[in-house]
């Protein structure tokens, strides 16, 4: 058990097991790309300790930039999605892979893939640690996920609850 702020959160997810998933989804977008040179876009600020461990085990010849979105406040979604830094890349003709840390209610996913979509690129993919199929309020297809878990608010491996918890190095679940 670990306290984060006035909260108490259990193991959920360890490292050793969240570190294999991330290999084989590394393997999996290596084989699925080869001879392409996908733009990962990288969701801050939750994504950034998924996105380093995912892109340094994939070899290929890619670019990764990066976006802040916010939606969450403490361990609620407020509903809106802000976008705090934006895309300043040209997208266009681009095979698009976006990282994520978690796809909860969907609905910073659904703001990002329409923005994405109106510069015409490529293709697009979604890669998220973390799914809560549950909680869903708009069709997302995810194509590469590491974990499904049930509606429950987690932190740790770049999630925070209050700010508190992104450098945990596994996954905890409100208690
Ligand atoms: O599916 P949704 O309900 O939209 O929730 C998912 C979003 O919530 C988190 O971001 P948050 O707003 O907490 O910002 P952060 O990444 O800076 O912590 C997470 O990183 C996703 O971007
Ligand atoms: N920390 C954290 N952020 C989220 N954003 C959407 N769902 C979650 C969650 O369960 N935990």
């Amino acid at each position: 058990m670990i306290n984060i702020l006035d909260k108490k959160f259990v193991p959920l997810i360890s490292r050793e097991v969240i570190e294999n998933r991330i290999a084989a989804i590394a393997s999996e977008i290596t084989n699925d790309y080869e001879g392409r040179c996908p733009l990962f876009i990288v969701v801050l600020n939750g994504a950034f300790l998924f996105a380093s461990e995912l892109v340094k085990r994939i070899p290929l010849s890619c670019e990764i930039t990066f976006i802040k979105l916010a939606s969450y406040s403490k361990t609620q979604s407020t509903g809106s999605v802000r976008e705090i830094i934006g895309l300043n890349d040209d997208i266009s003709g681009r095979e698009i892979i976006i990282i994520e840390d978690i796809v909860d209610t969907g609905l910073t996913m659904a703001q990002l893939i329409r923005q994405i979509n109106d510069h015409a690129p490529a293709s697009v993919a979604i890669a998220s640690l973390l799914h809560k199929p549950e909680a869903l309020q708009t069709p997302i297809y995810i194509r590469y996920t590491g974990f499904n878990i049930e509606n429950k608010f987690v932190v740790g491996y770049g999630l925070d609850y209050d700010g508190i918890g992104r450098n945990l190095d596994a996954i905890y679940v409100l208690a």
